[in-house]
């Protein structure tokens, strides 16, 4: 950096110094704390984003945004030129920046990580990164913290995209890297048109369920659901009502994906008139999409169609369509080819979808909790579908086997055109395009299952009917320091302190059928416990019981 960069940056800086006393580290999805403290992290997200964009000489994004968590929070995440989380070898550096005492202690930073990293701040070089925000009162300032961080580099600017979900962000990120247009108007039509696609491609007397075809959306008083109701505007095969779009209502207050798939509850405004209709649930910032229906007679209680089930249903769909792609006969003997397709979840997917899934022939892997982790995976296959257990997954498909499928179904439009081999290569062009490749999207993952479920004939019920759940049970439990605990294994074995995973097992061994694990959370300050039994009741004693060797091992939180 030359002096006159410094000095922009050190009088910049100056404006956003640090709260006393917080310490933040880029979790599970970026940095999150209660909004009041984020500022100056915001500000220093905003000149890593600038270096992350100089560095990749590519559109980088910046989305504010505490997804699930209460209104009063907030949060900033970066997403890189793939449209994918933020590379995590940069994390450090994230950590670094946003704990500097000071703004001497910053520039000296951003000094070295220039040099370290060859990023070249003189000449022709430019930077863009697009800004979005979800609905949160406090976005609006935040989003000028980040802006000031962004000007304070040399060549940078900031695009400022408006009030987004996070999966618009990323995905607009991804469309401007790869040279296309990728404006809010673009992702509906891409949403809508391949949507449309899939419906007309619906086979001849699949027994849609008419009188189930309504479906009921809860928007968690966030992003989602005022971006539904302007998708909805353009969709047509669908009967959408949305409910808690944010008009009125707290965001995630008593409504959400993760409101509903924790407290297996109805959400807000949905109740006893709702037996028996196909309902939905956005998180906050519309990455995560769960759905249930209303029990009759059961004290607002659901039957809850997780993540897991979701998964569960993009398998078979992609699995049907790839069985009749490659249906050989004589013809087609030599063109048959099987991309390999893997199935990623984390320790929180129910054993029983684990065991649906591996019985339905499917390879599946673990990762650690967070999207960064599962979505890494999955991009190892042609095809890799991945889900956690709360909602948030997509499909990926890899540029090699779409190119094979773009030729593969040409070939077959001008052999067979019409065949149902040719509907299936369609088809899963159309998962592609309709399918958020950059991350999970609540919006995108929902027209899909609707698709599906025309496609098959099938009710919520038939779709949740695939296998029965586990019961379990997730408890938080407030410690002195939650780093203390380290994992393995995808997170499902403690190896320090020592002792508490003898502590766990004697514990687990007692329940028919038992699982258990605990981790620290990367987005709040806990450790989470998640057991599965044979029972409720017995979940629930095997959570509580582990809850309290957390308690006793590493003393309770305040
Ligand atoms: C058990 C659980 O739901 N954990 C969530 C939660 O992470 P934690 O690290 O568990 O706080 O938020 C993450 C970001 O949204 C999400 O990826 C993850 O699945
Ligand atoms: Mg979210």
């Amino acid at each position: 950096m030359n002096d006159n960069q410094r000095s922009i940056l050190l009088e910049s800086s100056s404006r956003f110094p640090p709260p006393p006393g917080v310490k933040l580290s880029y979790g599970t999805s970026g940095f999150r704390a209660d909004a009041s403290v984020l500022q100056s992290t915001v500000f220093r997200v905003g000149i890593l984003a600038a270096l992350r964009s100089l560095k990749t000489q590519s559109v980088i994004g910046l989305m504010i945004t505490a997804s699930h968590n209460k209104v009063s929070d907030n949060g900033v995440k970066i997403a890189d030129p793939s449209g994918g989380m933020l590379s995590q070898d940069w994390e450090p550096f994230a950590d670094a920046l946003a704990d500097a005492p000071d703004s001497q202690r910053l520039l000296q930073l951003v000094d070295d990580f220039v040099k370290k990293e060859n990023i070249l701040l003189e000449g022709a070089q430019s930077a863009e990164i697009l800004l979005g925000r979800d609905t949160r009162p406090s976005g609006e300032s935040l989003l000028e913290a980040a802006k000031q961080g962004i000007n304070s580099i040399a060549g940078a600017v900031a695009v400022d995209m408006g009030v987004l979900t996070t999966p618009q962000l990323h995905w607009m990120v991804r469309a401007r890297n790869k040279s296309m247009k990728a404006t809010e108007l673009e992702y509906f039509e891409q949403l809508s048109n391949s949507f449309r696609c899939l419906i007309d491609l619906i086979p001849q007397g699949s027994a849609v369920n008419k009188i189930n075809d309504k479906l009921i959306v809860d928007g968690a008083n966030g992003v989602g659901g005022e971006k539904l109701e302007l998708l909805n505007k353009i969709l047509n095969g669908l009967d959408i009502e949305i409910r808690n779009s944010g008009k009125q209502g707290v965001l995630n207050e008593g409504v959400g994906a993760d409101y509903v798939q924790k407290e297996k509850v109805v959400p807000c405004k949905f109740g006893p008139a709702d037996v028996g209709i196909r309902c939905a649930s956005l998180d906050g910032d519309a990455d995560r999409l769960v759905y249930f229906s209303v029990l009759s007679n059961a004290n607002n209680k659901i039957d809850l169609v997780d993540g897991d089930k979701i998964l569960s249903l993009f398998a078979l769909f992609i699995e049907e369509q790839l069985n009749t792609l490659n249906k050989c006969d004589r013809d087609t003997e030599n063109k048959c080819y099987w991309p390999t397709l893997g199935v990623v979840q984390t320790a929180y997917a129910n054993g029983a979808s684990t065991d649906y899934l591996k019985h339905s022939g499917l390879e599946v892997v673990f990762t650690k909790t967070g999207v960064k982790y599962l979505h890494e995976k999955a991009a190892e296959y042609d095809i890799g579908i991945y889900f956690e257990a709360n909602g948030h997954g997509t499909i990926l498909f890899s540029e090699g086997f779409l190119h094979w499928l773009d030729g593969r179904n040409s070939e077959l439009a001008s052999t067979s055109k019409g065949s149902e081999q040719q509907k299936a290569a369609l088809r899963l062009l159309a998962v592609s395009k309709l399918i958020n490749q950059a991350v999970g999207d609540a919006l995108s993952g929902l027209l899909l299952v609707e698709a599906i479920l025309q496609h098959m004939g099938w009710s919520i019920h038939r779709w949740n009917d695939l296998y029965h759940d586990l019961p379990s049970r997730q408890l938080k439990v407030k410690v002195v320091d939650r780093t203390a605990i380290v994992t393995e294994n995808a997170e499902t074995v403690v190896v320090s302190p020592p002792g508490i995973q003898e502590a766990i097992d004697a514990e687990t061994a007692k329940y028919p059928r038992g699982r258990c694990f605990v981790r620290p959370s990367g987005t709040e300050d806990v450790v989470r416990v998640y057991a599965e039994a044979a029972t409720q009741e017995a979940a629930d004693n095997l959570a509580n019981s582990v809850a309290q060797l957390m308690d006793q091992f590493l003393g309770g939180g305040t």
